[in-house]
Order: C-alpha cells, then sequence, then structure tokens
C-alpha cells in the first residue's frame, strides 16, 4: 500500500463496496444507483474508498454492466435469495487477494478520508482480527475491517443460518474506532436522500 505509514505498507487491504441488497425502503431501488446530490451514490463511496486501498471489489447482485463500467471487479453473492450484507463479505473474503478487507455500505456518501488507515491501525494496536467504526453514540456495523483469514468463520456462520452482522462480529476478537457521527449519514428510504 504505497504512500503511507510503515505498518500499512506491510499489509494489502482490499474494499467491498456493498451494493446487493433489495433496497425495500426505497422501493425496491438500486440503492447504489440512486443519485445524491448529482452522483449516484456508488460513485461517493468509490471516491471516498479508492484512494485509500489496494484492491476494490463492488457486491452487486443486479445492474452487473453498469457496476462494471467504473471498472471493479463486480461480485454477485454466492448465497441464494438475499441472504444479506454478510452474503457479499463472505464472496469478496473469498475472491480478493489481500490480507484485510474493508467492508462498507453503498449507502453513506461521507465516509472519512481516514477510514481503512485508522480501522486498520485500530486493529493491529489490539492485535485482532476485526475493528468496528463508530461515533459516540453509536456502532456502525457495516462498516469495518476485518482480517480475510477470518472467511472460514463467516462461511461456516452463514452456513448455520446466521445472518446478523453484528452477531457475528460479536464472536470474533474486536475493536472499535470512533469518527464523526456525519460520516456515516446514510440513505434507507427516500425522505433520507430529502434530508441530505
Ligand atoms: N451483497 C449483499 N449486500 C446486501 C444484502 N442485503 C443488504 N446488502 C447491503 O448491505 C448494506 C446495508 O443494507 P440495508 O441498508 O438494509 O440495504 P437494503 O437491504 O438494500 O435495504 P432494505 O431492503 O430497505 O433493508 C447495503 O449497502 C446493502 O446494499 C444482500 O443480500 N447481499
Amino acid at each position: 500500500m504505497p504512500g503511507r505509514g510503515s505498518k500499512l505498507e506491510s499489509v494489502r487491504v482490499a474494499a467491498v463496496i456493498l451494493a446487493g441488497g433489495q433496497g425495500r425502503r426505497m422501493g425496491g431501488a438500486d440503492k447504489g444507483l440512486i443519485e445524491y446530490q448529482g452522483r449516484p451514490l456508488i460513485e461517493w463511496a468509490l471516491a471516498a474508498l479508492a484512494p485509500q486501498i489496494d484492491e476494490l471489489v463492488i457486491s452487486a447482485n443486479r445492474n452487473f454492466d453498469t457496476y462494471a463500467a467504473y471498472g471493479h471487479r463486480v461480485l454477485p453473492d454466492t448465497l441464494p435469495d438475499f441472504p444479506g450484507p454478510l452474503a457479499g463479505v463472505l464472496a469478496a473474503m473469498q475472491a480478493v487477494a489481500a490480507d484485510w478487507l474493508q467492508v462498507a455500505p453503498c449507502d453513506t456518501p461521507h465516509l472519512p478520508a481516514d477510514l481503512v488507515a485508522r480501522l486498520l491501525a485500530a486493529a493491529q494496536r489490539a492485535n485482532v482480527p476485526l475493528a468496528v467504526a463508530a461515533d459516540a453514540a453509536r456502532v456502525h456495523h457495516s462498516c469495518f475491517i476485518v482480517r480475510t483469514d477470518q472467511r472460514d468463520n463467516l462461511a461456516g456462520y452463514l452456513a448455520r443460518g446466521a445472518r446478523a452482522v453484528r452477531h457475528w462480529q460479536a464472536g470474533l476478537p474486536s475493536t472499535t474506532e470512533c469518527f464523526e457521527a456525519a460520516c456515516f449519514a446514510n440513505f434507507n428510504q427516500p425522505q433520507d436522500l430529502r434530508a441530505g
């Protein structure tokens, strides 16, 4: 990972942007392609994350050509029927050649420019395989960095029929890193877009 601190140069970091959901609260829209301030939400996430990592993939289950046009690999879920965000995380953990995977949702346009560096540093400092983003009020479970050697752990969790991100995370040694709350303003329903 060029041009960053010495600790970061020794590890490879990939990122996955999760855009594989059904967007039910948005009337079934593909949230990554919804426009916010003139640009699709996926472009905000790409602009924030691409400069921070070595390899980036997009987790999507429809509109593959549209996502592929951004020049990154597009990964469909390997589990059927929209099992939730962890399906996209697993597909990415199995596909990337990196030591760590940064996970971020596509519906969060103001991700911090130092997200990856700070989450990775927090995980390394605590010597744990998982660091989850937080603000002063709450933990943002869908924004985290995880060591890719946890892929079998995640595959086992999903194979048991479990789906919840926070419960999977609770089973791993982990730490949190605190950011400004505004970084995690996200879009779940049409009124969120109007407010943003
Ligand atoms: N790959 C993949 N990603 C998912 C899946 N479900 C949700 N996500 C992603 O996980 C993130 C958080 O999910 P939600 O905010 O609940 O998004 P959603 O499922 O599209 O929206 P709702 O249907 O309204 O809950 C979003 O970036 C989604 O794209 C899934 O089954 N597969």
